[in-house]
């Protein structure tokens, strides 16, 4: 996340942290969203490789152990049928993760809230986007999770030419484009959407412009979520 400030500890309660066995040690790689005890909704980018995966719910500092932490291994990895690894602005950058156990749910791990289907925010819609991942572009990543104020952009806006044009499509949400951004590690998290006072996760962290994390006019693209409701239901029953 570039810009914005470090969250209180635990305040976005469905947030996960996805890492990767290397060599004898686990290293954070992406975001996700606890959306049900045994499952973490990720983005399809960040779980495209065959390799070793863990969850840990309720983190706030990667690099300490706070005792809220719950760490899970991923039994299966459910990528959208759609997701082309060589064409992100298709889209359908969406996955699910089938966790070993199910969570325990308390003050530090909760369940995301996911919006109807089919539901479209309005442009400039209040939104936060959470993560661990780079505080700069080229940067390295945040030790402690952190959020940042990233309203929505609408689909004509954010499909004009001088924003993201033709990459971006009705099954993507933007938010952003000014000072704030996500950045690499971001992937996969949540975008966290404040509709009649409750937040629900409307999006999940796709891609930023390649030209820089927070570049101008280059607003963060988000997997919509509430295209996928369907889709996720068929998957876990
Ligand atoms: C690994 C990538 C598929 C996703 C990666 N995602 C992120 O960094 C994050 F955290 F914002 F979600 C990203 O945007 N990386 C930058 C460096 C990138 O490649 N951006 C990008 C590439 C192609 C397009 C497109 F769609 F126009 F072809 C748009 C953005």
């Amino acid at each position: 996340v570039v810009g914005g400030e470090v969250a209180q500890p635990n305040s976005w309660p469905w947030q996960i942290s996805l890492q990767y066995l290397s060599g004898s040690s686990y290293y954070h790689t992406c975001g996700g969203s606890l959306i049900r005890r045994g499952w973490v909704m990720t983005a399809a980018h960040c779980v495209d490789s065959q390799r070793t995966w863990r969850v840990v719910l309720g983190d706030h500092n990667l690099n300490s152990n706070e005792g809220k932490e719950q760490i899970m291994t991923v039994s299966k990895v459910y990528i959208h049928n759609g997701w082309n690894s060589n064409n992100i602005a298709a889209g359908n950058d969406i996955a699910l993760l089938r966790l070993s156990n199910e969570a325990s749910l308390n003050s530090a791990v909760q369940l995301a809230a996911l919006p109807p289907s089919g539901q479209i925010l309005p442009n400039n819609n209040p939104c936060y986007i959470t993560g661990w991942g780079r505080t700069q572009t080229g940067g390295s990543l945040s030790n402690s999770l952190k959020q940042a104020w990233l309203p929505s952009v609408d689909h004509q806006t954010c499909s004009s030419s001088s924003w993201w044009g033709s990459s971006v499509k009705t099954t993507m949400v933007c938010a952003g484009g000014g000072a704030n951004s996500g950045c690499q590690g971001d992937s996969g998290g949540p975008l966290n959407c404040q509709v009649n006072g409750q937040y629900y996760v409307h999006g999940v962290t796709s891609f930023v412009s390649s030209s820089g994390c927070n570049a101008t006019r280059k607003p963060t693209v988000f997997t919509r979520v509430s295209a996928y409701i369907s889709w996720m239901n068929g998957i876990m029953g």
